[in-house]
């Protein structure tokens, strides 16, 4: 099997129920085939788009908690966001690990609760600005591979997203070079740690807009995007969800 092709958008803190009129935009001129289609939106809209985007598109999380339920104010449980509708999770967002110190380990034990609970993990990893200058971009990305990836993990529950810190919300993006680099590294480490992790789906995210989609999905390891900004409106991530169902 080949890894699956995935548009995964992220919309982060942003939207309300006025937004998914964008939903039915994105939804009537979707691809009928050649890729997936994620949209990960704020816990309170999940409920209202997996039922709106029923059979069209995938609704995700942008976080769980480790534990099934209890004391945990502010804090959802993977079984809330399936009984929302939700099928996907993103973990380990660079946000995440900056906003709430989010370690390696946390992120390993979130993904195991989705597995638990039959969602799909979209585990991401990415190195800072600094990191990269002082060369230590493969070293990075191996640890956080290494401490944020679970035992149990396959190419049916788990997505790998590789996010550039730096790459977030700036207009920039690393070189293709770059990214094949990181990718490569990716696909032969999960290669070797799991028996079916060359068919992982692997990510970039990071100022991904429709002008330089087709180029980052033709890099070879690249089976797609989580996309922030340009999920936002259906005018931007359509032409990116077209790019990669013809890549
Ligand atoms: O999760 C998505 C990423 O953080 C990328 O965000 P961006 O496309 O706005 O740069």
């Amino acid at each position: 099997m080949a890894p699956r092709k995935l548009a995964a958008g992220n919309w982060k803190m942003n939207g309300t129920f006025a937004a998914l009129d964008q939903i039915d935009r994105l939804a009537a001129d979707l691809p009928t085939s050649g890729c997936d289609v994620l949209i990960c939106p704020p816990a309170t809209l999940v409920h209202a788009m997996s039922a709106r985007a029923a059979g069209k598109l995938a609704v995700g999380g942008q976080d769980c908690h480790a534990k099934t339920s209890g004391a945990h104010t502010g804090d959802i449980a993977a079984e809330q966001l399936k009984d929302a509708g939700a099928t996907h999770v993103i973990l380990g967002h660079s946000e995440r690990r900056t906003d709430h110190a989010e370690t390696d380990a946390q992120v390993a034990a979130k993904s195991l609760a989705a597995y638990e609970t039959g969602l799909v993990a979209v585990i991401c990893v990415g190195e800072t600005e600094a990191q990269r200058d002082a060369g230590e971009t493969l070293d990075v990305i191996s640890a956080q591979l290494a401490g944020s990836i679970p035992e149990g993990a396959t190419a049916a529950n788990t997505v790998i997203a590789y996010e550039p810190v730096w790459a977030i919300g700036t207009g920039r993006t690393p070189t293709n070079e770059q990214i094949a680099e990181v990718h490569a590294l990716m696909r032969e480490r999960l290669s070797a740690r799991f028996p079916d992790g060359a068919d992982m789906s692997l990510l970039y995210g990071g100022s991904v807009k429709p002008s330089n989609a087709a180029e980052i999905f033709a890099t070879p390891h690249v089976n797609g995007a989580l996309v922030g900004g340009a999920s936002l409106k259906a005018a931007d991530f359509g032409p990116i969800i077209t790019a990669l169902s013809a890549a």
